[in-house]
């Protein structure tokens, strides 16, 4: 019979960007910039407390993401709280190309495992992500979410797979988040079925120079994070978004659509950078940025 720990659980999980310019669906990076989140088995009904980024249009009852990615989780190790109580703090801005619905995702699961007396029987690292990732649909916020760093992530035969790879230490970014939403859904909704052949060879070659560039060769990032699959086709839901993109890359800059976007991610090479500093004071008014570190750490589990 599954039995639950007694007290409150807590996560922190991290924003990821993915795509990165050419690796759509495949690449994924975790940026140091967290949401919390605490829970705990009650005696009965649903509590949700939300604050931070987003707590006036989540819901507060099952369809909450990170509730809704408790249940699966529970379900699968065959676990029914009689009751629960869920706190979140959300930074991770929503509906932007920093991965929070990941995080969401993440979050939960490992949540659900960590009340589990025993969770990590039940479920082992790789269960948790293989649900993470179907839950999303698509798993390369979702690796770096759980693992931290850099991961390179895809499916095969029905079943995600992720495998972790290096980033030079040098390598930071600077993110730039406008203030309206584009949702994923809607961003994936204006890709095309077909890409031509010699776009989809330049993009394969791209994503292989991407993987040596993060690895320790970061002067490569500006070639190696031009995109031929999604970022141009997105350009009507986000137009001013692009419009960054191609100027900052006209200068040299290794500047990518964060995800599905609207967010624009510029990789530099160190926290202290003075070019950092140049960018950041290049924000577009009403747009918020940041300077961040890669995450290593992923999911923190703790009591
Ligand atoms: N911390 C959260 N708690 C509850 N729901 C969330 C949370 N983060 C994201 N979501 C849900 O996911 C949606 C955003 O997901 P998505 O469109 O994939 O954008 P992204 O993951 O790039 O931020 C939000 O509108 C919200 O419905
Ligand atoms: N590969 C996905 C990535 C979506 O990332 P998100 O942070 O915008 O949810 C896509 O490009 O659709």
């Amino acid at each position: 019979m599954v039995t639950f720990v007694s007290g409150p659980v807590r996560v922190s999980v991290p924003a990821t960007s993915a795509n990165l310019g050419p690796g759509f669906d495949s690449l994924g990076l975790a940026l140091d910039l967290r949401d919390e989140l605490e829970a705990e088995v009650t005696a009965g009904g649903l509590a949700v407390e939300v604050s931070g980024v987003g707590a006036d249009e989540v819901p507060r009852d099952e369809s909450h993401l990170v509730v809704r990615s408790m249940r699966a989780a529970f379900a699968e190790m065959g676990a029914e709280p009689a009751g629960l109580r869920l706190a979140c703090t959300n930074v991770i801005p929503h509906a932007r190309g920093l991965g929070s619905s990941s995080a969401a995702i993440v979050a939960g699961v490992c949540l659900a495992r960590a009340l589990v007396a025993g969770g990590t029987l039940l479920m082992d690292d790789d269960a948790v992500f293989r649900l993470a990732a179907r839950i999303e649909g698509h798993p390369d916020n979702v690796a770096p979410a759980f693992h931290g760093g850099f991961v390179i992530s895809g499916q095969e035969d029905g079943e995600f797979y992720a495998v972790a790879s290096s980033v030079d230490p040098r390598v930071a970014a600077v993110v730039f988040v406008p203030p309206t939403p584009v949702s994923t859904e809607v961003a994936r909704g204006l890709l095309p079925a077909e890409v031509p052949h010699a776009d989809a060879a330049a993009d394969a070659g791209r994503t292989a120079l991407l993987v040596a560039a993060l690895a320790g060769q970061p002067e490569h990032l500006h070639r190696a994070t031009r995109d031929y699959l999604h970022q141009d086709y997105r350009r009507p839901a986000m137009p001013e978004s692009l419009a960054l993109v191609d100027l900052l890359r006209g200068e040299g800059h290794a500047a990518i659509v964060s995800g599905a976007g609207p967010t624009v991610l510029v990789f530099t090479e160190g926290q202290e950078s003075g070019a950092a500093a140049d960018l950041v004071a290049r924000c577009p008014e009403g747009w918020a940025v940041h300077h961040l570190t890669v995450d290593r750490d992923g999911v923190r589990v703790g009591p």
